[in-house]
């Protein structure tokens, strides 16, 4: 079998950041699943458990992995990422970020959980790039409504530290359009309080491009 977790082998004919086709394939407990894989990143994190009970925990977690491991597709074919009916379309990767559009901007909420701890209380850096990628993504598709873009780059600004647990505000829009560039900015607030900002670039894809 050739290694579908890496899904090398599969480009879509179309190339390009194809936006996701729309599937109810997994069924009506996909997002349950879902769900429940963030819980037990969240478990692994933060146990603190007797040996026996980690040996337990390993044993089942093989034993998911093996019932699911014939099942391993290419990311066309995988409901990952497609479930438009789920929040974060089923997509496990993301930071759970829940938004809609509010006349020319991108609003919504995104919350960080324990899996996302950097040190100290606060939020892994990294996993704010997670966060602004998929917002400033979403804002520059949605925006201009063209979704064939890839972000050249992301820039952020950590202006303070971003507490997990907690609902948390973003907001973000287009500011330029040259082209095939698209800038975009955005940022997330707790309440009043400015935490992080982030611009970027997007750059919209020419036919057949990967
Ligand atoms: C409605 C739909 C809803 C669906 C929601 C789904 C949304 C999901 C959202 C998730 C989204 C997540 C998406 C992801 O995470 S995509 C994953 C992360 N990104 C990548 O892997 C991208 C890798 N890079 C590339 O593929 C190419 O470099 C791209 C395509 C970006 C440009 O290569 P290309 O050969 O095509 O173009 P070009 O080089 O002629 O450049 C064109 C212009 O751009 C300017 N430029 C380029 N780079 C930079 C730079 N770093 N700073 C400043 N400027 C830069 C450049 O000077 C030129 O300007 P000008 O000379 O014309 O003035």
């Amino acid at each position: 079998m050739r290694d579908a977790h890496n899904g090398a082998m599969a480009r879509h004919p179309g190339g390009g950041f194809n936006p996701p086709e729309p599937t109810r394939k997994g069924g009506p407990d996909y997002g349950r699943l879902v769900a429940a894989v963030r819980t037990l990143q969240d478990h692994v994190r933060s146990v603190d458990a007797p040996d026996g009970v980690i040996t337990r925990a390993a044993d089942l977690i093989d034993g998911v992995n093996t019932l699911l491991a014939p099942y391993a597709a290419d990311e066309w074919a995988s409901p990952s990422g497609r479930r438009t009916d789920l929040p974060n379309r089923g997509n496990l990767l993301t930071v759970p970020l829940t938004t809609s559009r509010a006349g020319d901007r991108i609003t919504g909420t995104a919350r960080f959980a324990r899996y996302h701890l950097g040190r100290n209380g606060a939020a892994h850096g990294g996993t704010l790039g997670l966060l602004f990628d998929s917002l400033l993504g979403q804002t520059a598709a949605i925006l201009t409504g063209s979704p064939y873009q890839r972000t050249a780059f992301l820039h952020i600004d950590y202006r303070a530290i971003v507490p997990i647990g907690k609902d948390l505000q973003v907001d973000a829009g287009v500011d330029e359009i040259d082209g095939r560039k698209v800038f975009v900015s955005g940022r997330l607030c707790d309440g009043d309080t400015v935490l992080t900002e982030a611009h970027a670039l997007f750059v919209r894809l020419k036919p057949g491009q990967p």
